[in-house]
């Protein structure tokens, strides 16, 4: 059977691939650039927007990373704000289960619900360490083996509080008085993090319960989605990469009753389009030159040796060193597994192209995924989708606001006409836009 296509639209924000030194690109604070980018996925017909988070600036020895835009606006405020000059758009927003309150989290979500009819997402992350913790109270943070134990406690909560109304909970009886029935919302629930009882104060919200996205990747992450999320946001955009994440991740669900359809796995790409496929390469090549200065490479290098490479010239050869694991000269962002081996690829990659330092960066690391005319990027997207290793994209653009205008105008419409994409919206929800029951 045909598989229909997912698409979220991530709004740009904290790291180098947002080209912010572009004379097109615009604020990334101002209410214009959400709602451009909102209008330009709605217009799309996509399943919804989608908002990170970032709750500390990235350091590199000690100082604020090179290449955060500085100033990432708090995320279910501005899509409290999108709900209202939006009608159909699903709205996603990302926020930490180590550092919130389950109550709070269940209020929040569900207010968004409410406000926007049916159309609220959370994206669950679990960024657990201490220096992001330092933000916090009391040094609010935790081992990092118990950062998906707390996402675990914090969802069935969530889950719990949502469902805790029953249908007959709100009374209304205007003559007698009685606005919601004695017990309306009680709930108690006690766990290795969290003891808490008392009544929820919101009735269901339209979706009931509002889509949970997860953006983990280690093994506990995964199980963590397959036990309870509906979406996925993988970074394993490339098609091996995404056949081998899909399949991993699919075959965990019968343990834990649920099937295929149930979870939509949706990795982050980007997208180059251009009249013709050599156009869009030509354009890949400028994009990724903007992305990766000299100092940017040397930045992106460092996370992967985990040492300071400050003596390097990014214009010269690779370091000869070896990484060092577990190193913190950068904090704030996710390490890499197997350093080592990404090490040796670059090595064997940079000698046999005679590369400096930055264009190996350039050529190795988070390439463009999807680079092409219209109609390729198109059949290359749709490949994906159809082959299993994808359900759906969000699509990352590289300028705010204006970086998806392009897909929308150009890809889309043969997206649709291929029968792949909606035309229109079926129904009003993000749950319906997703085919997800309850
Ligand atoms: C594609 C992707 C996007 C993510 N975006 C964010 C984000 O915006 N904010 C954040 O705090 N964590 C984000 N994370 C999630 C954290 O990296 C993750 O919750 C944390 O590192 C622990 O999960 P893990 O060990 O299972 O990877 C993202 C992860 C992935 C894979």
């Amino acid at each position: 059977m045909t598989k229909q296509i997912h698409l979220a639209a991530h709004f740009p924000g904290v790291n180098n691939t947002t080209v912010w030194a572009d004379p097109e690109s615009r604020s990334q604070i101002d209410f214009a650039s959400f709602e451009h980018l909102a209008a330009t996925a709605e217009r799309g017909t996509f399943d919804f927007f989608f908002l990170a988070e970032g709750l500390r600036l990235r350091e590199v020895k000690g100082r604020i990373h090179d290449l955060d835009v500085v100033g990432r606006p708090e995320s279910l405020t501005v899509l409290s704000a999108l709900a209202a000059v939006t009608t159909h758009l699903g709205l996603a927003a990302t926020v930490n289960s180590t550092f919130n309150e389950p109550y709070e989290l269940a209020k929040r979500i569900a207010t968004l619900d409410h406000l926007s009819g049916g159309r609220a997402a959370w994206n669950v992350v679990t960024s657990w360490d201490a220096f992001t913790g330092e933000n916090f109270r009391r040094g609010g943070y935790l081992d990092k083996a118990d950062r998906y134990v707390r996402a675990q406690e914090s969802l069935r909560i969530v889950r719990k509080l949502w469902d805790s109304w029953a249908d007959d909970d709100l009374v209304l009886d205007q003559e007698a008085g009685v606005f919601a029935r004695e017990g309306t919302g009680a709930f108690a629930d006690e766990g290795a993090h969290f003891g808490i009882r008392g009544r929820f104060g919101l009735p269901p919200s339209p979706q009931g319960r509002p889509v949970v996205i997860q953006a983990g990747d280690s093994d506990q992450g995964r199980d963590f989605a397959a036990s309870g999320a509906d979406v996925i946001f993988s970074r394993h955009g490339s098609f091996a990469a995404g056949q081998t994440f899909y399949k991993d991740v699919k075959d965990r669900l019968a343990k834990y009753g649920r099937t295929e359809e149930s979870l939509k796995i949706m990795p982050a790409v980007t997208v180059v389009v251009a009249d013709t496929d050599a156009e869009a390469v030509e354009k890949a090549r400028h994009i990724r030159e903007q992305q990766v200065s000299g100092p940017t490479a040397i930045v992106l290098a460092e996370l992967i040796w985990g040492r300071d490479l400050s003596a390097y010239d990014p214009d010269g050869p690779l370091p000869t060193e070896d990484p060092v694991i577990g190193s913190n000269v950068t904090q704030g962002r996710a390490g890499f597994n197997d350093p080592a081996s990404i090490i040796k690829e670059w090595r064997e990659a940079a000698d046999a192209n005679g590369w400096s330092l930055r264009q190996t960066v350039i050529n190795q690391q988070n390439r463009q995924t999807f680079i092409g005319s219209p109609e390729t990027v198109a059949t290359e997207m749709n490949r994906h989708v159809q082959e299993n290793a994808a359900d759906g994209f969000v699509l990352v653009p590289h300028l705010t606001p204006g970086g998806l205008d392009d897909f929308v105008d150009r890809v889309i419409p043969l997206l649709r006409e291929r029968a792949v994409f909606r035309s229109e919206y079926a129904g009003t929800t993000l749950r319906s836009h997703l085919g997800l029951l309850q």
